[in-house]
């Protein structure tokens, strides 16, 4: 018999939006505080998800870097990507393109290196051990200075071998993408793939100019353009990806529940949408919690669901024989389930 949710669990799936400092895990949390030795303005794992209730992206983002602070060593770089990978492993994710803030752990004397040979080791030991195909992305925090960003690309310079594109992420309001024209031509420059969030909370053009000004060739949310219809069709035609992530706009209010998300809308009009999970372990669940919720809010076919795993296919930036292998995991997956 035909399970939906089993085919969901059982198909390749992509992940294009992840932030690996969104994927710390409470439990996690308080092992590497207390390995750490600091203490934590919360007296348990229960006390700290009942913090986790937000009213907009600020709220959200105050706790997730004050969060981030129980990482310090190579190590915890290392078990918090580790992690990650493990429920990739459960969930039959794949590949993954995964955004890290560099600039949350220097701020605080920790070094870029430490920072990303952690977080390389554990792509390493992903690929080895589960197959798992990872690509890493630099994201610059849109509320510092572009100078900051700049200085953040520069310490980078020595890890690039390690580093597929760069990305920019936090605040939206009041720091739109023309603040960092500058180092997204200096990531071009370095042969580097660019991606911004943008129409998050922030309007349509934002999504506009990260496009036509940083040259980004995926718009992380997006889910705003739907208020300039020219737009759409431009995005529609181009075949922009655009990495939706339903959870996240729920838990952060962009919209007020799953059955409002305007997902049905933005497929119907052709854009090239892909499902993604932000920062699973705030927003109540990873990339296939997300798929299946969505798959029941909005009674999408077998079909469907492949169709979104392929577009992420399409956006990702694996190998051309990656795709194809993934392409092909998909399709079968269909033709069993179907
Ligand atoms: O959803 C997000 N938006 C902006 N910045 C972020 N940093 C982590 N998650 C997010
Ligand atoms: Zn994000």
């Amino acid at each position: 018999m035909f399970n939906q949710q089993e085919f969901i669990k059982k198909i390749a799936k992509l992940e294009l939006h992840l932030h690996i400092e969104g994927s710390l895990e409470p439990e996690l949390m308080f092992r590497l505080a207390q390995r750490n030795n600091i203490t934590l303005p919360y007296a348990s794992v229960e006390a700290l998800k009942e913090a986790y209730q937000f009213n907009n992206l600020q709220e959200f983002l105050d706790l997730y870097y004050q969060g981030a602070e129980v990482l310090q060593t190579e190590q915890d770089f290392f078990d918090l990507a580790w992690a990650y990978f493990e429920t990739c492993h459960r969930d039959n994710v794949l590949h993954t393109e995964v955004f890290f803030d560099p600039q949350t752990h220097t701020e605080r004397g920790i070094d870029i290196g430490t920072v990303i040979n952690g977080l390389s080791r554990a792509k390493q030991q992903a690929h080895e051990q589960f197959g798992i195909s990872c690509e890493y992305i630099l994201c610059f925090l849109r509320h510092l200075s572009e100078d900051s960003a700049i200085a953040t690309l520069e310490a980078a310079k020595p890890y690039l071998q390690h580093i597929i594109g760069a990305g920019l992420d936090s605040s939206e309001q009041g720091h739109p993408p023309e603040k960092f024209q500058q180092v997204f031509g200096m990531a071009k420059q370095l042969g580097l793939k660019r991606v911004a969030h943008a129409g998050e909370e922030g309007p349509a053009a934002n999504v506009a100019n990260a496009w036509q000004l940083l040259d980004v060739s995926r718009i992380d949310h997006g889910v705003r353009c739907l208020e300039d219809e020219a737009l759409v069709k431009r995005l529609a035609a181009a075949k922009m990806p655009l990495t939706v992530c339903p959870f996240s706009n729920v838990k952060l209010k962009v919209v007020e529940h799953l059955r409002e998300h305007p997902l049905p809308e933005m497929l119907e009009k052709g854009l090239a949408v892909t499902i993604n999970s932000d920062d699973p372990a705030y927003f109540g669940g990873y990339l296939l919690d997300n798929l299946q919720a969505c798959s029941e809010t909005f009674a999408w076919s077998p079909q469907q669901i492949a169709q979104l795993c392929h577009n992420a296919v399409a956006a990702s930036y694996a190998s051309d024989q990656r795709k194809s292998e993934l392409s092909q995991l998909i399709d079968k997956c269909l033709l069993e389930f179907s």
